[in-house]
Parts: C-alpha cells; structure tokens; sequence
C-alpha cells in the first residue's frame, strides 16, 4: 500500500489523526515531529531555541529522506514540511498527500493553550496563525487531497481518509 502521508497547519490533525489511522489499519506511524526529536534528543521547543529553525529543517529533510522510502506506513508530517519542494517529492513517490484543513479560529481554539509550538508563541496567537495559514495555503493545497477537519471529529477524519485510501489503491 502506498503511505498515507497528512499535511496541515499546526494543530489540523496531523498527530492525532495519524495515530487513530496507524490503529485502524494496523500499520506503524511516523510522526517526523517525533524522529527529529529523537535526533536531537530534545524537545522541538528546545530545538529552536539552542539549534534555530534552519538546523530543525536541515534534520526534518534529513528525516523525511529517510522514512519517504518507506512502504505501507501513515507520515505525519510537522506543518513546515511542505515549505521544502525537495520534501514534498520525496514524499509523493511513496505516498498519497492528505491535507488536513482547519480554519484559523479551529486552529487557536485547539492550541490557545499550548506552549510546544514555538513559532506561535510570541505575539498575537491569532494574528500569527491567520498571517503563517495564508503564507502557507499555496503550499498546502499542492496535496492529492483535502479534508476539512472544521466539520469533523478526529475519528470521523481518520475514517474518511482510510476509505478513500482504500477505493484508490484498490484501482491501482
Ligand atoms: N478534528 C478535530 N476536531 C477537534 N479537535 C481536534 C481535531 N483534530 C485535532 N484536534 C485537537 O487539536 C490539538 C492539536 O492536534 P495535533 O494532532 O497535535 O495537531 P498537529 O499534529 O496537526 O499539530 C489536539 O489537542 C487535538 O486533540
Ligand atoms: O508548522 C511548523 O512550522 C511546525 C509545526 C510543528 O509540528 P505540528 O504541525 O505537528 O504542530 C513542528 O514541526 C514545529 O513546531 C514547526
Ligand atoms: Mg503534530
């Protein structure tokens, strides 16, 4: 089976989804968060803040080159892999792109009170969000599909994804 790779905005899903779809299927999920956490042996937020965000994003390519050889698995990617052209054609050769849409006001009311993603912690939380979602749609919508997780519980996000997965690669 070709992978099941989300992409989105920060809090869209892409974890949570990931995981109820690695359950559902029985197959193993990457979260690339947690490979290049493992790299560094830190946390993201620390990440930023003692390496930057251009050394994350040299290990995130590093962990995408990685893992996009893989067969059969769910890639949940972190928000800015889709920024790097060279990530998302990585991806593609193995994978169906899934783009998980949420609205900037989903989006605030899912991490108002979260601290681990840096590049929204300082300044307006809302202002950052809409100014980083509208830089970044073009990219997102560069995807095979997209799913609006405003009107969707994770579950039922999770479900549509497996059945269209499915129906494609059962044309293949
Ligand atoms: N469809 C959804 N509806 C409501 N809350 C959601 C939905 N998807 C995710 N969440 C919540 O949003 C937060 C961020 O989700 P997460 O999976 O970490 O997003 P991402 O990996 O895309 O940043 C979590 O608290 C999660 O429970
Ligand atoms: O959008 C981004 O640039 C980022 C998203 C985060 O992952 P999630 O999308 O899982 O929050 C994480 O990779 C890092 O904080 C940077
Ligand atoms: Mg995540």
């Amino acid at each position: 089976m070709k992978n099941i790779v989300l992409t989105g905005f920060m809090g869209s899903g892409k974890t949570t989804i990931g995981k109820l779809i690695a359950e559902k299927l029985d197959i193993e999920l990457i979260d690339t968060d947690s490979e290049v956490i493992k790299e560094f042996g830190m946390t993201i937020d620390k990440i930023f803040e003692v390496h930057g965000e251009k050394k994350f994003r040299e290990v995130e390519t590093k962990v995408i080159e990685r893992v996009s050889k893989l067969e059969n698995v769910v890639i949940s990617t972190g928000g800015g892999v889709v920024l790097n052209p060279e990530n998302v054609k990585l991806l593609r050769e193995n994978g169906v792109i899934y783009f998980l849409y949420a609205s900037a006001e989903s989006i605030l009311k899912r991490l108002k009170d979260d601290d681990t993603r840096p590049l929204l912690k300082s300044g307006d939380k809302l202002s950052n969000i809409i100014k980083l979602l509208n830089m970044r749609m073009p990219f997102y919508k560069n995807c095979d599909f997209e799913i609006n997780t405003d009107i969707l519980t994770p579950e039922l996000a999770a479900e549509k994804i497996i059945s269209i997965h499915l129906a494609k690669e059962s044309k293949r």
